[in-house]
């Protein structure tokens, strides 16, 4: 075959026939591609450039899609994608109407799991081999999972079943020693010394009744292919360790591993990113999350910090870094969190338990059972509380207020910008008596200045923003934002309610008392979320002036920028001063 493999390809019958010595060229046609395209259309780089000779080798070995192959998280699959048709979609990755960033069933028959939360993987290959075996089909079963997804508890309970099954599954164990940030962990250091040959008794694998073999170097195409045909014919789980470098192929990525996991755009050739604008910008909420917990903790040093896995994203590393021996990164492992900071609770400190909305779903156990019913003051910041843009479905944190909204005990308050998330922080930590969840957005908010004197916040109160007449919008959180450039305009009352939970009943009441109409808004799910608990109140009190409830609607929202995807929820301002002059016209006409 010519040197212009990639460009011709045709999958996957021209990459099986290639000769392996020609693969090693393919991968550098493959890393080039990646790099040209996430430079300029932006998305997961590293992880995708780490895996590429392992990808081809997969493809190359095993019959896919007849065998199926399981990528955890999915961040690393660009390759995967590129090689199994979506080579000339690839240009639209994460964009509206483009394709997904993660694997999606809908998307390819080669994508055998849609995923996109980690450590999903040996649970998934696991039930489709055993799957296999009841319908009497032979097929490899392939999970590819990396160092920091395979220590979250969902993988070892995946593995710790598989150890007793005869399931043909093939975990890959992909060890590049870190997550998105440093991995961490005793099961870190475990795999450091494997990597370094001082532990090659019991093996952790092995005690799991796994096939253990590794650890072979990820990048040596010849290596892997010949390990991968050996493993074909074993019997059983089995687990091959494979060793791969983070970034490879892109000096920068390779050596700031934490920056190029999503750089962002950046220059193809040289690698590098772009100066920092000499502008003066308004924070994003994660550094005044960051800035916040340190300045509050210095004072209070009750004050405790955790993050499952995200100290660079939640800009917890702010207080890893100046005050280390209070701020924790536990790993992938959400549920621990957060019953950690339950613990911690019960003994006089004041958690402050830092999670990404989309990943406190998977520990909505430990906030009912072991955070709301002992009433303990743990204080969860959810991180990327509303549409996040390009992660798309998987990561959208807009259910949050709906399954919060439920649970006894729980307060919920929407911070509509920079200043009330600091100055709820502080309230906070001034010692309250319920656990609380403060949810704000990912990026930056408008305001300048906000570092301003501490204030304290009256829980359960909401805020008049500006009085007007007949229509009165309620807004929670960043919503606020959008409701104030319509009221610009327009002769109608806002409400900042910033409390979800407990809604403040005596605003209510003079609001369906004062006004024709009310509107609801928010940035979560219309089902079960604050418009949610405004009807129950106005039915509680049977009050009957319409509410009209704005908010997601009760569908996946796909990828897109946050712009383009509130403008298609009809969250935009534009949209609501549609909905409020339509509104009015109605009030005109029933007067
Ligand atoms: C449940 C869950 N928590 C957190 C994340 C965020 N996250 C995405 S990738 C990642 C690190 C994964 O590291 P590893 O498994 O080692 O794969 P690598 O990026 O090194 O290829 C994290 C923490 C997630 N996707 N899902
Ligand atoms: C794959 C994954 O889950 C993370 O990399 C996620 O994309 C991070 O999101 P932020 O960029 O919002 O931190
Ligand atoms: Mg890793």
């Amino acid at each position: 075959m010519s040197q212009t493999t990639l460009k011709h390809i045709n999958f996957p019958k021209d990459v099986r026939e290639l000769q392996v010595e020609n693969l090693p060229h393919l991968a550098k046609e493959l890393r080039e591609f990646i790099i040209n395209i996430v430079a300029t259309k932006e998305g997961h780089l590293g992880a995708s450039l780490g895996v590429v000779e392992l990808t081809i080798a997969l493809h190359y070995v095993f019959n896919t899609p007849e065998d199926l192959l399981i990528w955890d998280v999915g961040h690393q699959a660009y390759g995967h994608k590129i090689l199994t048709g979506r080579k000339d979609s690839f240009e639209t990755n994460r964009q509206l109407n483009g394709i997904s960033g993660f694997p999606k069933r809908s998307e390819s028959n080669y994508d055998a799991f849609g995923v996109g939360h980690s450590s999903t993987s040996i649970s998934a290959a696991l039930g489709m081999a055993i799957a296999s075996k009841l319908k009497g089909e032979d097929k490899n079963h392939i999970a590819v999972i990396g160092d920091a997804s395979i220590a979250s508890g969902m993988a070892f309970e995946g593995l710790n079943h598989a150890g007793v099954t005869d399931a043909n599954l093939l975990v890959i164990l992909n060890d590049n020693a870190i997550g998105i940030d440093p991995s961490v962990g005793a099961l870190k250091q475990y795999l450091t010394n494997v990597k370094k040959g001082t532990e090659r008794q019991d093996n952790i694998f092995e005690a799991l009744n796994f096939d253990y073999s590794g650890p072979i170097d990820g990048h040596d195409l010849p290596l892997l292919i010949s390990e991968l045909e050996r493993l074909k014919s074993v019997k059983g789980p089995k687990l091959l360790h494979v060793i791969t470098t983070k970034g490879k192929g892109l000096k920068q990525a390779e050596q700031d591993q934490v920056k190029y996991h999503a750089p962002g755009k950046f220059d193809a050739k040289t690698g590098e990113l772009p100066a920092k604008s000499a502008m003066r910008q308004p924070p994003k909420y994660q550094d005044v999350f960051g800035e916040t917990i340190v300045e509050l903790a210095f004072k209070n040093e009750r004050i405790v910090g955790i993050t499952p896995a995200m100290p660079t994203g939640s800009s917890l590393k702010y207080m890893m870094d100046k005050i280390p021996e209070r701020a924790f990164d536990v790993g992938i492992a959400e549920q621990h969190a957060v019953t950690l900071a339950a613990g911690m609770a019960t003994q006089g400190l004041i958690p402050f338990c830092n999670i990404y909305s989309t990943f406190l779903q998977r520990a909505y156990d430990q906030v009912i059972h072991d955070v709301a019913l002992q009433n303990l003051p743990v204080i969860f910041c959810l991180d990327r509380a509303g549409l996040v843009g390009e992660d798309g479905a998987t990561h959208h944190g807009v259910f949050d207020l709906a399954y919060l909204n439920c649970i006894p005990n729980l307060v919920i308050f929407v911070p509509r910008d920079a200043i009330a998330l600091r100055n709820i922080m502080y309230t906070v930590q001034l010692g309250i008596d319920f656990p609380i969840a403060i949810r704000y957005p990912r990026g930056r908010g408008h305001i300048l200045d906000w570092k301003l004197p501490f204030e304290t916040i009256e829980i359960g109160k909401g805020n008049c923003m500006k009085q007007g007449e007949d229509i009165a919008i309620l807004s929670v959180g960043i919503m606020a934002k959008v409701v104030e450039e319509v009221t610009t305009d327009l002769n109608v009352s806002h409400y900042d309610m910033q409390f979800v939970k407990p809604l403040d009943e005596t605003l209510l009441h003079s609001i369906f008392k004062t006004y024709k109409a009310v509107v609801t808004i928010e940035d979560g799910t219309i089902i079960g979320g604050f418009g949610s608990s405004i009807l129950a109140f106005t039915s509680k009190n049977n009050y009957k002036k319409p509410v009209t409830t704005l908010g997601i609607k009760d569908e996946f929202i796909e990828h897109g920028t946050v712009d383009q995807l509130h403008k298609l929820q009809q969250l935009d301002s534009d949209s609501l001063k549609r909905k409020i002059e339509e509104l009015l016209l109605v009030l005109v006409k029933d007067s």
